[in-house]
């Protein structure tokens, strides 16, 4: 049976046209790109510069699920835009520098439409596994509006570009079912509006932790940060210039070890020292550590001075809940809270749906992470990463570049395989 694309113009577009073949599997023309994200995103523009078709399965029902349905309304990128833009397109000049994720959203939108990409929406990517007998990818999803009906797509290739933010990360504290108030992630979280007067326990202490502690703070909330192994902090910005932006460009020129002796000079400088405050500095330095162990600095927008002056308090890592509004802490302390919030991150879905394929750890991580001379963004068998480098926005636009240029290769010399095939079966045949 044919499948019917969702999208609007999708059927129509002959960049993402379906092929029927046997057994209920569309064979599609191209790859297939899982996630319609800003990577996914940046892949189809760019393989569509390279007149490559293909065809992006999205769970959610409209482009880049994370920044539309899973973040707050304050939400501003935390790095300027120049470090930001995907392939090709830039922001546009009357965007400020740190755009908020409304305009992000607006940017995406248009880019897009720009490069005509118009995801399956509702598929959810259940299952991709490589079928050595056919030299194919062959993935699974599942449309829920569809009452659940699976499709099988089929490609030699394969793009995961799912995230490294597609699932929540939250633990399981003992007695939390006991809690008698609203417990909730980060990412169902929108505005402080709501907590007005109440006491909320953040729990972690990265970029979302701490927008929201401040987020808390300014709509008359009474936050407190509880915090587990600390943090580096770095101030958004050093002399009137973008902090992500200066250690770029030192690291032109210098070790990372010195650039980051050189950001925590200056850090100390602008904010004093965060472990008299109750953020203790990790080990490794700021850039070191998000290299190694993929940990975001926070680039502070203004939790810092709240937090100095007591607005925000910290207190240690949370033991379990006690019953009632109670919270107990590891160092025996307890405390009792209107709401709690699990600031604690998130994590790629991947292993649980690519079934081969050796690029992957099991808690979803790129191999190739932990061993640096390999690259990350390209597997056997035409298997291909993009945006899980760890590297944000840069990153994931830098890995789709390389995989639509090594796809649109083997795109090319199929095409022109198929033309010699053809041209010789209609020399033979005259
Ligand atoms: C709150 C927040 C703020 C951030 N701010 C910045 C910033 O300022 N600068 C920066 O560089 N980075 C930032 N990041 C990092 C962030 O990872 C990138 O901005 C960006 O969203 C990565 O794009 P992506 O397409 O790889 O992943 P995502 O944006 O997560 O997109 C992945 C897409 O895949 C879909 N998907 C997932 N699983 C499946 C499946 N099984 N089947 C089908 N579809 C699936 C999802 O629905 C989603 O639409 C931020 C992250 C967060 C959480
Ligand atoms: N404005 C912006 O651009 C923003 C960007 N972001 C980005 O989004 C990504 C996700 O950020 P975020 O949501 O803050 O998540 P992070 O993964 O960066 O931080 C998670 C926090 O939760 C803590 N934590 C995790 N598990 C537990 C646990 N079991 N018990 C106690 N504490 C725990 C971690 O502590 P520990 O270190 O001890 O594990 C850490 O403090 C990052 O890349 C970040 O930079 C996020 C918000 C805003
Ligand atoms: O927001 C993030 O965590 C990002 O991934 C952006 C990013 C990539 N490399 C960095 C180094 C320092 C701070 C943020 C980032």
């Amino acid at each position: 049976m044919q499948e019917q694309a969702a999208g609007a113009g999708n059927s129509s577009s002959p960049r993402q046209e379906e092929r029927e073949s046997s057994g209920g599997c569309c064979l599609v023309r191209g790859p297939i790109i899982v996630g319609a994200g800003p990577s996914g995103l940046a892949v189809a523009a760019t393989l569509s510069r390279h007149a490559v078709p293909f065809t992006v399965l999205e769970r959610s029902d409209g482009i880049a699920d994370l920044w539309t349905n899973r973040t707050y309304d304050r939400l501003r990128l935390h790095l300027p835009k120049v470090f930001c833009e995907l392939p090709h397109v830039g922001f546009p000049a009357d965007c400020p520098t740190y755009p908020t994720k409304h305009d992000f959203l607006r940017y995406l939108r248009s880019y897009a439409a720009r490069f005509a990409v118009s995801p399956l929406f509702g598929r959810t990517v259940t299952r991709a596994r490589f079928d050595a007998t056919a030299s194919l990818w062959r993935v699974t999803a599942v449309s829920a509006a569809d009452g659940g009906r699976a499709t099988e797509y089929a490609s030699p290739w394969l793009v995961v570009a799912s995230g490294e933010n597609a699932e929540v990360v939250e633990p399981k504290v003992k007695g939390r079912e006991r809690f008698a108030g609203e417990v909730l992630h980060s990412s169902a979280y929108r505005s402080g509006e709501r907590f007005k007067g109440m006491r909320v326990l953040v729990v972690g202490c990265g970029n979302s932790g701490m927008e929201m502690c401040l987020d808390l703070c300014e709509h008359g909330a009474m936050p407190f940060m509880s915090v587990r192994s600390g943090v580096h902090v770095l101030p958004r910005e050093m002399f009137g210039t973008s902090t992500f932006g200066i250690a770029m460009k030192l690291l032109k020129w210098l070790p990372i070890k010195l650039v980051d002796r050189f950001l925590l000079l200056v850090a100390k400088m602008v904010l004093g020292d965060t472990e008299r405050h109750g953020l203790r500095r990790p080990k490794l330095g700021p850039l070191e550590i998000k290299n190694v162990t993929g940990k975001s600095p926070v680039l502070d927008v203004g939790a810092w001075s709240l937090i100095k002056s007591g607005n925000i308090r910290i207190v240690p890592e949370v033991e379990s809940f006690t019953g009632g509004s109670g919270v107990r802490f590891v160092d025996g302390s307890e405390m009792s809270f209107d709401a709690v919030i699990f600031a604690t991150g998130y994590r790629s879905n991947v292993p649980s749906w690519l079934k081969d394929g050796d690029l992957f750890t099991e808690d979803g991580k790129p191999r190739a992470a932990q061993e640096p001379s390999s690259s990350s963004w390209r597997g056997p068998n035409g298997l291909y990463c993009v945006g899980f480098s760890g590297r944000g926005l840069l990153g994931a636009g830098a890995d789709a570049l390389r995989a639509a240029a090594d796809i649109a290769g083997r795109w090319q010399a199929m095409a022109a395989a198929a033309a010699g095939g053809a041209s010789k079966i209609s020399s033979s045949s005259v």
